[in-house]
């Protein structure tokens, strides 16, 4: 991968796309990061990638396939003129800014710039992550071909035509690692009322979700029938999932409104 990235922004998300492309081969010295100066630094020499301040100390030379806005929504009105220059026909903006919309990358850089709009997660760390983008019309398949190829770097890509489902997008996958990691955290809760110490609860949950996660993974199977494999008659499994799929007080309820509740505020952020 020789992709001549500038990542602007490099905190969990930002690194955690780092870490997966570095690990698959991506040359440092084609990437610069914008960060803090004191986090810059720290990047330049754990990574070898050349950390700058702001866009001004970049190279003059170099002319970047990619620029990867992954700073908060909140921030990016605050910065995103600055990378006005930048805009070329050889140039594709990509943000991963939950709820920044196209509109608002075109309006600040104009409608010529070339522009993806994605929802990757944290999981890119490890190769595992889910993205899911939308292009512009004037972003080539060459380009299409370099965002996929840098993303499917880091796990699983898929393309949607309308945008408005980047908001849904991000209230299941982009925010649904959390929700798995709130599991872990409540079933060790409820294995510690259920009288298990502490420590054993939480080995014990995380190594259920990780063990549940990897057959999901190798297995052909849905979810569905690993979930009734689980499931003996009249057993144990299924005196739980009385409990959790009650049509009223269950967990299908209750995730609907959680990913309702993120789509929600990812279409708030666009303002
Ligand atoms: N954390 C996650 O699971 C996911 C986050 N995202 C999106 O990624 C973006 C970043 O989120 P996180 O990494 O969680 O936040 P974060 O706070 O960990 O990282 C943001 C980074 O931007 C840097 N920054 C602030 N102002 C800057 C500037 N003017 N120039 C350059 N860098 C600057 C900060 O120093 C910080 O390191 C957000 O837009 C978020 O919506 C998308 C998918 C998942
Ligand atoms: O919580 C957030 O706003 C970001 C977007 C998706 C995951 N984290």
């Amino acid at each position: 991968m020789n992709t001549r990235l500038l990542l602007v922004g490099c905190g969990k998300m930002g690194s955690a796309m780092l870490e997966g492309w570095l690990a698959r081969g991506l040359q440092a010295s084609n990437v610069f990061i914008v960060e803090q100066s004191e986090t810059a630094e720290k990047l330049e020499a754990q990574y070898g990638i050349n950390g700058v301040p702001d866009i001004d100390h970049i190279r003059e030379d170099f002319i970047p396939q990619v620029v990867l806005f992954a700073v908060k929504p909140q921030v990016l009105p605050d910065l995103i003129d600055a990378y006005k220059p930048l805009v070329r026909a050889e140039t594709v903006f990509l943000s991963v800014a939950a709820g920044k919309t196209i509109d608002f990358f075109t309006s600040h850089l104009g409608e010529h710039a070339r522009i993806v709009r994605a929802m990757p997660n944290t999981p890119a760390a490890v190769s595992r992550g889910m993205t899911v983008m939308c292009p512009t019309e004037n972003v080539s398949i060459a380009q299409r071909d370099m965002c996929q190829t840098l993303l499917e770097a880091v796990g699983m890509v898929s393309w949607i035509e309308d945008e408005s489902l980047m908001d849904a997008v991000t209230g299941l996958s982009g925010s649904g690692p959390a929700y798995i990691f709130h599991l872990v955290e409540a079933m060790a809760q409820a294995g510690v009322a259920a009288g298990l110490p502490a420590d054993q609860a939480m080995t014990l949950a995380r190594q259920t979700v990780v063990g549940a996660g990897f057959l999901l993974d190798a297995s052909e199977e849905t979810a569905a029938t690993l979930r009734e494999n689980v499931t003996s008659p009249g057993g144990t499994t299924a005196a739980a999932l009385n409990v959790l799929m009650d049509p009223k007080t269950g967990l299908p309820d209750l995730m609907t409104r959680a990913v309702a509740a993120a789509r929600d505020r990812s279409k708030e952020l666009a303002g």
